[in-house]
């Protein structure tokens, strides 16, 4: 799905949040919003989502307006939204239920997510009975069993340590090769953003506005990001973030950890 943001602008209640903004997201593509906190990044998602309405400027799914939410338009939040009185395989089958499929047929699709991100085995879990990773491993096949054409994901695995975010990372990267959505990604963590995207929006402090767009297609990654260090120093500084601050903030995660 190719998603069009077309001169969007938003405000609450006179502060302006986003300002002309224009891009369009190829269909496949995985673009990630990376930028200051309270920038207007999930704002971006929830007017692509629907659930917002621009004040300024047209929103765009294959060349459509967006007039509300869509399944076709998934959003993924960063605490898991899974029903806490619902197995891991009912909260993955609603999704399906929800569109009005076959009770039996969309509890054997859970199944099948459920082992594509290794949940095989806890199918009858509740979720206060697995690891955050889990519950996150679990949120994604949800997101997924609807075949969405478009994935919008919130911080999907900020809430998590750094060794589980990357075997989700992984996981994710896995499931978007085998089903091509198109993905808008935000996250605060630049890492992630240069592991997973094709392409990179840095936005400046509220209201947003692209400072810079870095382009990361055709290269083969892994979690070794060494030759993306240049690329990874220059949006650390445009975040106001420099090289010795960065390490320090990782020492201080490593010493609370
Ligand atoms: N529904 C709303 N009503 C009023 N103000 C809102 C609403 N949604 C967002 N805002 C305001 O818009 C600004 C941008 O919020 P947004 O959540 O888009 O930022 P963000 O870049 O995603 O932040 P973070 O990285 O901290 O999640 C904030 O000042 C927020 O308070």
């Amino acid at each position: 799905m190719k998603l069009s943001f077309k001169n969007i602008e938003k405000q609450f209640s006179g502060l302006q949040v986003i300002d002309n903004f224009s891009r369009e997201i190829d269909d496949g593509e995985l673009v990630a919003l990376v930028g200051p906190s309270g920038c207007g990044k999930s704002t971006l998602l929830h007017i692509a989502a629907g659930l917002e309405k621009p004040s300024g400027g047209v929103m765009l799914a294959d060349g459509a307006p967006v007039q509300g939410p869509h399944p076709e338009r998934t959003l993924m939040f960063q605490e898991n939204a899974l029903y806490p009185w619902l197995t891991l395989e009912q909260n993955v089958s609603l999704a399906l239920e929800f569109q009005k499929n076959d009770k039996q047929q969309s509890r054997a699709e859970a199944r099948l997510w459920l082992e594509k991100v290794n949940l095989a085995g806890f199918e009858s879990y509740y979720p206060h009975q697995v690891s955050g990773g889990m519950r996150q491993r679990a949120a994604l096949a949800r997101a997924f069993i609807s075949h969405p054409k478009a994935l919008l994901l919130d911080e999907p695995f900020g809430a998590l340590d750094a060794l589980t975010r990357m075997t989700l990372q992984d996981a994710l990267r896995q499931l978007i090769r085998e089903a091509g959505p198109t993905v808008l990604l935000v996250t605060h963590d630049v890492d992630e953003a240069l592991f997973l995207a094709d392409r990179i929006l840095v936005f400046s402090p509220r209201p947003a506005t692209v400072l810079k767009e870095f382009s990361l297609a055709r290269h083969e990654k892994t979690h070794d990001l060494s030759e993306f260090a240049a690329m990874r120093r220059e949006i650390l500084g445009l975040l106001g973030i420099h090289a010795e601050q960065d390490d320090v903030a990782k020492l201080i995660e490593e010493v609370e950890v």
